[in-house]
């Protein structure tokens, strides 16, 4: 790993960070409150984002400081969340570094020409911070925005990145990408190493401009079974997870998947120092698989946010009844905000985790 990035200590970036309760609780050490965020708090179900994203493509809109300033601090304004995460998504260093891609609004990803053989990793060079400064400015003028609130970096790890680039959009099953794994397991890794190499790289770029978090989000390998994923997924994952950590061991590294209760282990021991759990698995069965030695992040259904404020206050104090188990507990939904979702009912969930189990 190149050596250009200068290593940062968390606490020295802002002297207000030291007490921050995510990073607390990323930490095992007991925080002032639960800390709360949302994954995809920004953006789809805000007013304010529809308004300031009208008629700016998606893909055009990341690579924008101002508008992504503007759009990341929008749901810490709203809710009173306890982290920010930064405006971008899994694709921008795909297209960083010359990839013909889109998204699609409504659909997600779209590849122009999906990756078959050897000959398609020519088209997929490595990444060079020179080609994301507007990712270093935006995360500088975030942080000095955020002062004592954190601000999450994040990633696509290498799977999860590979199927869309495999697949050629969204899929069901990742039946091509997995075809690939078993029947050519020496061009996976070569993809996988290519990936690593590009995922590692954006979130270092992240956290040398001030990101005191990052999340590495392998959202779809809950499709592998517990064995391929240790033989065909976790090298490239550690590989990214050790990168960040090789530039700063103090930025608390949070591992996701959807859909992932058998590989929970198999993903902290790739290098987290929080796991995180989709609602299909409770908080302290979770911390069960995992002996007790990571943080936990997670784990409300999203569809709990359509219920009466009554069942949804009752869903949110068991979940911080059974994130109470873990070492450390960061509470979150068990998946992204659904774009229909209410505002008001995502900040009556903060308000009621900040208010606590009683
Ligand atoms: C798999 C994945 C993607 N992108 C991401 C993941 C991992 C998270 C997860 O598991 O949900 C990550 C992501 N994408 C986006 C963020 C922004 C920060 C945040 O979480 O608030 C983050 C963290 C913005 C976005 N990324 C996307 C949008 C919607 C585009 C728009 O507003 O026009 C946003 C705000 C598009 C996107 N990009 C992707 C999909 C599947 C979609 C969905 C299509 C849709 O729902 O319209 C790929």
């Amino acid at each position: 790993m190149s050596t250009e990035f200068a290593a940062l200590s968390v606490a020295a970036r802002d002297p207000r960070l030291a007490d921050a309760p995510l990073l607390a609780a990323a930490r095992r050490r007991s925080p002032a409150h639960t800390p709360v965020w949302f994954m995809r708090q920004a953006g789809r179900s805000l007013p304010e984002y529809k308004k300031v994203r009208a008629g700016i493509a998606m893909l055009d809109s990341c690579r924008r400081p101002e508008l992504v300033t503007e759009i990341t601090l929008q749901p810490v304004r709203r809710y009173g969340v306890d982290a920010a995460i930064f405006f971008s998504d899994i694709v921008v260093p795909l297209k960083a570094v010359g990839v013909d891609l889109d998204i699609r609004p409504g659909v997600g990803p779209v590849i122009a020409e999906p990756f078959r053989t050897h000959a398609d990793l020519d088209r997929i060079p490595e990444l060079e911070p020179g080609m994301i400064e507007d990712i270093a400015t935006s995360v500088g003028l975030l942080t000095a925005e955020l002062g004592g609130t954190p601000l999450i970096g994040f990633a696509g790890a290498p799977f999860t990145l590979a199927s869309y680039l495999v697949e050629g959009g969204p899929s069901r099953d990742l039946t091509k990408t997995k075809a690939l794994m078993y029947t050519d397991p020496q061009l996976w890794r070569a993809l996988l190493d290519r990936l690593a190499q590009i995922s590692a790289g954006f979130l270092r770029v992240q956290v040398a401009a001030g990101a005191s978090a990052v999340q590495l989000f392998d959202s779809w390998v809950g499709a592998l079974p517990l064995a391929d994923y240790r033989t065909h997924v976790q090298p490239s994952s550690a590989a990214v997870l050790q990168a960040v950590r090789d530039l700063d061991p103090s930025v608390p590294r949070i591992h996701f998947g959807v859909q992932t209760g058998e590989l929970l282990p198999a993903m902290g021991e790739a290098g987290a120092d929080v796991v995180g759990v989709d609602f299909r698995v409770p908080l302290d069965v979770a911390t069960e698989r995992l002996g007790g030695d990571y943080a936990v992040q997670g784990n409300l259904d999203p569809a709990t946010l359509f219920a009466s404020r009554e069942v949804l206050g009752e869903r949110v104090r068991q979940t911080l009844e059974a994130g109470s188990k873990a070492p450390g507990h960061i509470f979150n939904l068990g998946h992204g905000v659904p774009p229909e979702a209410d505002p008001d009912q995502l900040k009556f969930v903060v308000d009621t985790v900040h208010a606590g189990k009683s």
